[in-house]
């Protein structure tokens, strides 16, 4: 098309930012992550949720929605990096109407400083039972423990030192839930300080948050986690120890 009626199409709320055709592209992928993670009772209920870097953008899902049925349209974007508060302070350059966003967006941007590509939050009933059977008193140093089975190597040493091994201990520490999503950034910074290789941190009585370098390396930690949870729960009503 040419000629001197040519017009250009206002660019509204920055909405080209979440339109594309490629279906890894993160305002794809989120809606289609959450359609499988709600599948696997990862999110049902609106709870729980999934966020991308993708170079200097953030996306998130809105709160409170049902997040099986997200469309990329109702995706928000901030600019990386950005202050994580105050929440009015952050930095979107797309936000759709009427729409607020993730409230584990602290938590979610806390795992992005960590040097993350994408990070999960699920609500999995597997890792809030293993949250119950972990004893309480040990308090800030809570731990769930597992080791010798061959699902952990789908878990990284830390970051650059390759996969634990089977006769490796997997950690994953455990923090106290709060009333509020976003109360839990405090706590999160804390066990992400005390255990710098982790990529997991359980929520008691609540859920996971897990990241990775990327969405698949997220994704596949977080399924072979989820794996590792629901093992443990079996062993524990059988009876048999998680570590060997
Ligand atoms: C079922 S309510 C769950 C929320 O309080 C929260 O824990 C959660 O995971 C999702 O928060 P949201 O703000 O909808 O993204
Ligand atoms: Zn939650």
């Amino acid at each position: 098309m040419c000629g001197a009626d040519q017009t250009v199409a206002p660019v509204a709320n920055n909405d080209h930012l979440v339109q594309s055709s490629d279906p890894d592209h993160p305002a794809n992928l989120i809606p289609e992550l959450c359609r499988k993670f709600y599948n696997w009772g990862w999110v049902t209920g609106t709870g729980g949720g999934t966020s991308i870097r993708h170079g200097d953008h953030i996306f998130i899902a809105p709160s409170g929605v049902q997040k099986e049925l997200m469309k990329s349209e109702n995706i928000f974007v901030i600019q990386w990096p950005t202050a994580k508060y105050p929440a009015t302070e952050r930095n979107y350059i797309r936000k759709p109407l009427k729409l607020n966003p993730s409230a584990c967006t602290p938590l979610f941007l806390t795992a992005f400083e960590h040097g993350a590509g994408c990070c999960i939050h699920t609500h999995s009933q597997w890792a809030v039972l293993v949250t119950l059977l972990v004893e309480r008193e040990k308090g800030p140093d809570a731990c769930f423990e597992i080791s010798n089975i061959e699902q952990i190597k789908g878990i990284p040493k830390g970051k650059g030192k390759g996969m634990l091994g089977y006769h490796d201990t997997l950690s994953i520490p455990i923090i106290d839930n709060t009333a509020f999503e976003e109360d839990l950034t405090s706590g999160l910074e804390a066990a992400m300080n005390k255990y710098p290789d982790t990529y997991a941190v359980l929520v008691r009585r609540h859920g996971i948050y897990v990241w990775g370098d990327n969405v698949a390396k997220a994704k596949t930690q977080c399924e072979s986690l989820d794996y590792l949870f629901q093992l443990a729960v079996e062993m524990h009503k059988l009876g048999l120890p998680w570590v060997k």
